[in-house]
């Protein structure tokens, strides 16, 4: 399963204050359990765990494997909860470098035209046989309205149109609410294929529902594996939360004792994009009333030659949460070699896994030694299993958590102020 461990930062808190967080986290599970506390209509991605929906992951599933037989490229257009959680996932479970399947590109998730201008001239390139690239597009927004995702669906639509005439509607498959929103009427107008993003279930917490779960399967992974992983989270869960209600109880005295800042780092690359996908999770679902602890993403070793010396010594308002894959998914050793000129000849014949393990302990201790709360979050291995788990297991330390604060963590309202203002300039 996945290990909780809270020993690096529990020195950190007095007795009394941690056990009033933990009464507050326990009250929070009820609230989440008996669905008394406020948002408690948002709560389908506990439902869709709890009651599987083996049809449509059979239909996801064998949808992505027709894109994956034809389309050369595939192109993921949403932004926030509508693509962050796919991309974690395919970047966990992906090689770095060439796939034999579709290629995955991801646009709409913001409103860069030199972005969108390239991928034009990039969609439009033969490949090197001369022939067309097949593309397939999936559009995916649950309100149907957001700009950036919309500006990108318009531009890209148009290209399909042009490219395949009245054929494109093959290649373009909607994911959004059953009834809401604009692309609906789009839908309605042009017969595309359409995925439903469950009323109850909001974009951050979606990446289980045809919102991930199609790009996911693009990618060769096993949606089914990934699903019940997170299943078998939810049953765990359900009848022992022990671990969650800590690491909840321990966050909500760490913000308590004034910190404001949690860095989500990782030592694995392939990880980088999970604490995306975190970052909104936590951060939409905390940052509200004046409260929450600014969440944040980093990987390391890279960043610790960059944001490392304000780790060790700058403001102490940080906390810190490591995701850790235990058994190496990697083989590679370093070789031995003439006259050790790089002075490099003692780490010869050890693996790459260790040394990065003797990295993260090494910052663990040193930064633990400069008064940063670590809270360490493993799995076994890196597969889609652990991934699904992992998924669950910060969806519901999210509101375990959040609902502590006092905060209801599935609304969002203050990012409705960026968009009054830009409509307003932008002449709406
Ligand atoms: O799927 P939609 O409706 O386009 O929304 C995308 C994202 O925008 C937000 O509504 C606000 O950032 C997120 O909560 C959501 O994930």
């Amino acid at each position: 399963m996945i290990k909780c461990d809270i020993g690096f930062a529990r020195k950190f808190i007095e007795d009394d204050a941690y056990f009033k967080a933990r009464k507050k986290a326990d009250n929070a599970l009820d609230q989440l359990r008996d669905k008394t506390g406020p948002g408690s209509e948002w709560l389908g991605w506990r439902d869709i765990l709890a009651d599987p929906n083996d049809a449509e992951l059979e239909q996801i599933g064998s949808l992505g494997e027709e894109i994956r037989a034809k389309a050369d490229v595939f192109i993921v257009c949403g932004i926030g909860g509508s693509y962050l959680g796919a991309k974690a996932v395919i970047d966990a479970l992906s090689p770095h470098f060439g796939s034999n399947g579709p290629e995955i590109l991801f646009a709409g998730h913001h409103i860069g035209g030199k972005y969108l201008e390239e991928m034009l001239t990039y969609l439009k390139e033969p490949k090197e046989d001369g022939s067309a690239k097949n593309i397939y597009l999936n559009v995916i927004s649950k309100s149907g309205s957001t700009l950036e995702t919309a500006l990108a669906f318009r531009i890209l639509r148009e290209l399909l149109e042009k490219m395949y005439g009245e054929d494109s509607s093959e290649h373009i498959i909607c994911t959004t609410s059953k009834e809401r929103g604009l692309l609906n009427k789009v839908i309605d107008e042009k017969g595309y294929r359409k995925f439903i993003i469950p009323e109850d279930v909001g974009g951050r917490y979606s990446v289980l529902t045809p919102v991930g779960l199609l790009p996911i399967a693009v990618a060769g992974i096993d949606i089914r594996t990934l699903f019940y992983g997170a299943v078998s989270a939810y049953n765990q869960y359900e009848d022992n939360a022990e671990d969650l209600l800590e690491y909840a109880a321990l966050r909500n005295a760490i913000h308590e004792s004034g910190k404001t800042i949690d860095v989500f780092a990782t030592f694995e690359p392939e990880l980088t994009s999970l604490g995306g996908w975190i970052q909104q999770l936590l951060g939409e679902s905390e940052g509200k009333e004046g409260k929450g602890i600014f969440p944040t993403v980093a990987t390391f070793s890279t960043d610790l030659h960059s944001l490392g010396q304000f780790i060790q010594q700058g403001q102490r308002s940080l906390m810190e949460t490591f995701i850790i894959v235990e058994k190496p998914f990697s083989k590679l050793r370093v070789n031995e070699i003439e006259g050790d000129g790089d002075n490099l000849n003692y780490l010869a014949g050890r693996s790459f896994h260790e040394i990065n393990t003797k990295a993260r302990e090494g910052t663990t201790e040193a930064h633990s030694e400069g008064d940063v709360p670590i809270v360490r979050i493993s799995m076994e291995t890196l597969n889609a299993e652990n991934i699904g788990k992992l998924i669950y297991f910060f969806e519901l330390l999210t509101g375990i958590f959040v609902y502590s604060l006092g905060v209801n963590p599935f609304n969002q309202p203050g990012v409705e102020d960026y968009k009054k203002a830009m409509y307003r300039l932008l002449g709406k």
